[in-house]
């Protein structure tokens, strides 16, 4: 059964006129080694102090590349369940939804009630933005309006297109910071609508537009997200992106290896306002991260993780915590939209390469039975752009893993989908959630002022494929593990344990 409405009774909860106040007896163990060499395991109790602000704030979402397949179609979708859009196919009448959103679409366990289990939807663990809210902007170095747009990426169906027309036919982007040395030059036909001027010049114009759209549409915060084109990857150097320091200076200097994704990053940090990078490039150079902790400014990272990847995620955790031994990981796909056309390109590609491939370091370091120090399996990454398919990406991996006494297991999988229909839904948890964590203060024992998370966003993880976290800080990419740590988290500001799945209560 699913309840929508509850709260949770318990003295350790108070619910404030303007916020949700949790004590929390944060339950972990650590590990000691003593001079001898002997290994310990202790339990640990940590009192922690959670305040949600209850505001729910209206929620301006600018979108750089808006223009673009994810952000045309994330546009699309938010309008056609606002107005209740229907649409007619060969299948039968058609109704919008947030289907693939964790935060709309998906639940989470709150207990038994005459043995029957309860659920909760994701958005009922805490006062959220709903994305009919919403109120969308953005950049695209392409001038299209959005039903423009809409018809260029080929994702809805005809029907569903032609009633949202004159809704998204007066949205045109802001134009976009263009730097052909960091995109595929099979970009540049479409670069139509470009910010002028120097690095410095570029990074105020972005900073006045966030003003002006702030301005216009008089909402209460905004959250700038990455879903435009892959970048290579910027060169980490010395003296240039390093600090925070250096970095700016090389804004100053307007240092060619400054990427556009890093200017808009640091007009938002500027601002204020979260930045999530989309893409799987380095938008988030050594000296930016510094700055951003610096202003803590929310940022968050990298690369949608949307299909194959977050399958692999999956598949790779079941087989090593089963004690299977993956050794060979083929990932190939091919994909005829813009963001293919853009991959086709080698400097393009290797950024996607890299997010693609780490994805399992995680899951592969947690099992030293099945792997010596240093060993992994074989994982190959390989994508291809082919037009004809547009966006529907068909993506065929092969999982092959050491079993018992010598066998060996091979799982073959096809998966094809429309590729924004997977990340649209994915943008949207991240900018719901990423505003969700602006409003959380917390405070643990001996700590006298409630502060916020990190400003480096890691509650976002389960959302990217290649996770940017506090240095120091262990990288997580088994999607159960990143999902249940979110869970967790929003459970314990309302005062909620984490699901621990014992049902104790059934066993005796
Ligand atoms: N399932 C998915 O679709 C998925 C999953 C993970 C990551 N991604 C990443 O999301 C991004 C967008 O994917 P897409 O399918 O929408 O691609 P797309 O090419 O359709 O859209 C990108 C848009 O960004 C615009 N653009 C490029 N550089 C810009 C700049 N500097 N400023 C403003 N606009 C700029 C382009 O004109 C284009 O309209 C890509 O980097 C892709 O790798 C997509
Ligand atoms: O589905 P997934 O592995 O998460 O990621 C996708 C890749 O498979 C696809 O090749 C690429 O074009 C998309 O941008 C996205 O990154």
């Amino acid at each position: 059964m699913l309840i929508t409405d509850f709260r949770v009774d318990s003295p350790n909860v108070q619910y404030n006129e303007d916020s949700i106040v949790s004590s929390y007896q944060y339950l972990s163990s650590g590990v000691e080694r003593s001079a001898d060499g002997n290994w310990s395991v202790r339990p640990t109790a940590t009192q922690y102090e959670f305040r949600t602000s209850t505001a729910v704030p209206k929620l301006g979402v600018m979108l750089v590349g808006w223009g673009g397949n994810n952000g045309s179609t994330l546009t699309a979708g938010i309008l056609a369940n606002k107005h209740g859009i229907t649409w007619m196919t060969k299948d039968g009448l058609r109704k919008p939804n947030y289907w693939g959103s964790l935060t709309q679409a998906a639940t989470v366990r709150v207990g038994n009630y005459q043995g029957e289990e309860i659920h909760t939807p994701f958005s009922s663990l805490l006062p959220m933005v709903h994305p009919n809210d919403v109120v969308l902007g953005g950049w695209d170095i392409s001038g299209l309006n959005l039903a423009e747009a809409m018809e260029r990426a080929k994702v809805l169906d005809f029907e569903l297109q032609r009633q949202l027309v004159p809704y998204m036919q007066d949205l045109v982007p802001l134009p976009g910071i263009y730097d052909q040395d960091f995109i595929a030059a099979n970009q540049e036909e479409r670069a139509d609508n470009i910010i002028k001027g120097s690095k410095r010049e570029q990074v105020a114009t972005v900073r006045q537009q966030i003003r002006e759209f702030k301005e216009r549409t008089g909402v209460d915060r905004i959250v700038v997200l990455w879903t435009a084109n892959t970048e290579r990857y910027s060169s980490v150097e010395e003296g240039l992106n390093d600090t925070a320091e250096n970095f700016l200076s090389a804004i100053e200097r307007d240092e060619a290896e400054v990427s556009p994704s890093s200017l808009f990053a640091t007009a938002c940090i500027q601002e204020g306002v979260p930045f999530i990078n989309g893409s799987p490039q380095n938008t988030f150079v050594p000296g930016l991260i510094e700055y951003a902790v610096q202003r803590n400014v929310l940022i968050a990272g990298d690369d949608f993780k949307s299909g194959q990847t977050k399958m692999k995620s999956v598949l790779v955790d079941f087989l090593v915590g089963a004690g299977l031994k993956p050794t060979s990981i083929v990932s190939y796909n091919h994909l005829g939209n813009n963001d293919g056309m853009n991959l086709s390109a080698p400097q393009t590609f290797r950024s996607k390469e890299i997010s693609k491939s780490n994805v399992v370091d995680d899951m592969v370091a947690s099992n030293s039975i099945l792997y010596s120090q240093g060993e992994h399996p074989d994982h190959v990454v390989v994508i291809k752009y082919t037009p004809y398919v547009g966006d529907s990406k068909r993506a065929m991996d092969e999982y092959t893993s050491e079993i018992f006494m010598g066998g060996r297991n091979t799982i073959a999988m096809h998966n094809t989908c429309e590729d924004s229909l997977l990340a649209a839904p994915i943008i949207l948890d991240l900018v719901i959630l990423a505003e969700l964590v602006g409003r959380i203060q917390l405070r643990r024992d001996g700590e006298d002022a409630f502060h916020g998370f990190h400003p480096i966003a890691v509650l976002l993880s389960y959302l990217t494929k290649a996770p940017l976290v506090p240095e120091g800080t262990p990288v997580v990419n088994a999607l159960a593990k990143q999902r249940a740590m979110l869970e967790n988290v929003l459970r314990a500001c309302v005062g909620l344990p984490p699901d621990n799945n014992m049902m104790l209560e059934f066993k005796c």
